[in-house]
């Protein structure tokens, strides 16, 4: 078997190009939707995410303001920017870049974003919410990469109703709140969250139909461990350095092997990557709505 390729490329595509649309809506409403990101320090491969939410959200018409500071700047600096961030009425919604450099107390600086302007839905508010109602439509933002990965699924056509979704990882923007829409009246699925500290990871790889890989360890899913059959998504990064050339070189938590049992691939690079920022755009744009409405 070799597996059906979920591509990110093209799902985000064809969402930027409805948020070309609703942009476009706003704007002859007088409304310019505005993104803003925090950056704090010089970590590459940080300078890199945030550098493609600018460029995308400018194309799709959106205005976007970049704060940076360096790595030294100390937690009263960076809540210093996200209370001039709540108050900026040309930002409708903004994200801090992270992780953060080790001395900032990242929960704190989460909490004091405006949960409006929320646009990673990570604020305890918005999270809250997403716990508490399981059955209505939801008015506030959501995770971007969980909602990418269901995103991309249900654009594949891909009905993960009943489904057993394995999600492998705990951190903060993905394994901690993917099963919160997962697990939604509307989706439907049924989710284990497994962690480093699960003790036979394989045993449930194996009966999962739907494998989300987020833990950030190189090849943790290995091809022996996958059902045939399965939509597995790649979405955790390792980057090594290759001892030869000397480059860097970014790897999944997937096994390339992985590809001839599996029945989906969501590749990595390709796959979720691009979708987290579309669905950033998507809470941005959203977020402006609801402000105009
Ligand atoms: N505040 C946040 N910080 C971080 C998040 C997040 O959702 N919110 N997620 C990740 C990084 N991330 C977004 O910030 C992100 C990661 C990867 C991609 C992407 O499109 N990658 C490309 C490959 C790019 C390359 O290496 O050349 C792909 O997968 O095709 C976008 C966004 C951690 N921090």
């Amino acid at each position: 078997m070799t597996a059906t390729i979920l591509d990110g490329k093209a799902a985000s595509a064809a969402i930027k190009a409805e948020l070309t649309e609703r942009v476009a809506a706003l704007r002859e409403r007088g409304i310019v939707p505005g993104i803003a990101t925090v950056l704090v320090g010089a970590d590459p491969a940080s300078q890199l995410y945030v550098g493609m939410k600018h460029k995308q959200s400018e194309a799709i018409g959106m205005n976007s303001i970049q704060v940076e500071l360096p790595a030294e700047a100390t937690q009263e600096e960076v809540e210093a920017v996200i209370d001039g961030l709540n108050a900026d009425p040309a930002c409708h919604g903004y994200i801090v870049q992270l992780p953060l450099p080790k001395h900032i107390d990242t929960d704190a600086i989460l909490e004091r974003i405006d949960p409006a302007k929320d646009a990673d839905g990570l604020h305890p508010t918005n999270l809250g919410r997403l716990v508490l109602n399981v059955n209505a439509p939801i008015h506030t933002p959501l995770p971007c990469t969980p909602r990418g990965v269901i995103e991309l699924l249900l654009r594949n056509d891909y009905d993960l109703t009943g489904k057993e979704v394995v999600v492998v990882g705990r951190g903060v923007t993905i394994g901690r709140s993917i099963g919160l829409l997962l697990t939604r009246r509307e989706i439907n699925a049924t989710v284990t969250l497994t962690h480093t500290g699960t003790a036979d990871l394989a045993t449930h790889l194996r009966q999962a139909d739907v494998i989300v890989a987020a833990a950030g360890v190189k090849h943790i899913v290995r091809a022996e461990d996958v059902k045939p059959g399965a939509a597995v998504l790649d979405v955790g990064v390792t980057r090594e350095t290759d001892p030869e050339t000397g480059k860097s070189r970014v790897y999944g938590d997937v096994h390339p092997d992985v590809a001839e049992v599996a029945g989906f691939l969501s590749p990595n690079p390709g796959g979720v990557g691009p979708m987290t920022v579309a669905l950033l755009m998507t809470n941005v744009v959203e977020a402006a709505e609801r402000a105009s409405a």
